[in-house]
């Protein structure tokens, strides 16, 4: 095969509970991932430039968020391809291209699932037949988001987010997303997370996953749902983006069943009674001051998924 192209969806966190700051810089984290229809594409291809001297990975994006992904070493999808090939032990070479519709440094995990989407598609074009725990794996070395990317559905993440349990869920659940001008950085929300904390004097709680959450999701109880979602790193968003509240509230306002921060933000997801309600919904916030845009996406989706 000479291109293998791999569908990613973005994911929103329905839980989000952040425990203390760890020895190696990360928080242990109780974290119920929920992958969402807003996909990016990773197309991974037979190098069209056969010159050995050439890089052995190269990296095109494209769409209108282009602009905001870096095109070289940095970008996870590359970062993925070559722990990949790192693990066979061989020089194998691509070219990765990606469409690019996640926001970026959004809180929806774009950029992890690029790399989940190009370890696919990479294991697929080089034939390695390396099985999704192998995958897995790599996948943990390059960011604690990224094997989600490559499970999808929903699920909890524990350790840093990256041990994963699938979750049981009933039907469909349907969202509003509000994208805002420009990302915020993870390290930095995780951050101001740990400072309001000190400054508040109180101290990181043992992250615990909700059991009304668990109800609902099993149940496809969407008005439970509603109730029980929550983001730990929301203030910090907050503190850092004022603007958000306003977004968060304009979505309240107009019905939503849950309002929350996507992760680390940005992005504020909204929860909708049906597909219906939703799009009205979209149309009722897009005009709120720091919202840029507003998508429509329903969950729970398959992870990375060659596609065709
Ligand atoms: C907050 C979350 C929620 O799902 O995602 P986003 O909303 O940013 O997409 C994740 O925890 C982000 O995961 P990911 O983006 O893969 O982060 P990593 O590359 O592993 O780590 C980047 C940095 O985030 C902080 N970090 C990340 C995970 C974690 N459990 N504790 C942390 O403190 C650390 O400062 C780390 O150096
Ligand atoms: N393929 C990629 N897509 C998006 N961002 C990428 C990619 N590769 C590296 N990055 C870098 O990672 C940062 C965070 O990316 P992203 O995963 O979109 O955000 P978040 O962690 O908020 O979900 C970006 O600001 C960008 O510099």
């Amino acid at each position: 095969m000479s291109a293998i192209t791999v569908r990613v969806p973005a994911k929103v966190n329905l839980q989000l509970a952040v425990g203390p700051l760890r020895e190696d810089g990360y928080h242990d984290l109780v974290n119920v991932f929920h992958a969402v229809s807003l996909f990016d594409e990773v197309t991974a291809a037979e190098p069209f430039d056969v010159n050995p001297s050439a890089a052995p990975l190269g990296i095109r994006v494209e769409g209108d968020l282009a602009g905001e992904v870096p095109v070289n070493d940095d970008n996870l999808a590359v970062r993925a391809a070559r722990a990949l090939a790192d693990r066979t032990g061989r020089s194998y070479r691509a070219d990765l291209l990606i469409r690019k519709s996640i926001p970026v440094a959004g809180g929806m995990a774009g950029g992890s699932a690029d790399a989940a989407a190009a370890l696919v598609a990479c294991n697929e074009l080089w034939g390695l037949g390396l099985p999704r725990e192998d995958l897995m794996e790599i996948a943990a070395d390059i960011g604690s988001d990224v094997p989600f990317a490559l499970l999808g559905g929903t699920a909890v993440g524990t350790g840093r987010g990256e041990r994963l349990a699938p979750l049981e869920t009933a039907g469909v659940f349907h969202w509003v997303f509000a994208l805002a001008d420009g990302g915020l950085s993870t390290p930095r929300v995780y951050g101001e997370c740990d400072r309001l904390r000190e400054e508040a004097g109180v101290a990181a709680p043992t992250p615990a996953v909700s059991e009304a959450l668990l109800a609902a999701l099993r149940e496809g109880d969407v008005r439970a749902l509603g109730q029980a979602l929550s983001n730990d790193l929301q203030p910090a968003a907050l503190a850092l983006r004022p603007s958000l509240a306003n977004t968060l509230a304009a979505g309240r306002e107009h019905g939503a069943l849950g309002a929350l921060v996507s992760g680390s933000g940005p992005t504020c997801a909204f929860l909708a009674e049906s597909a219906e309600r939703a799009h009205e919904l979209a149309a009722l916030i897009k005009d709120v001051d720091g919202c840029r845009s507003v998508v429509t996406a329903s969950g729970p989706v398959p992870g990375a998924t060659v596609a065709g």
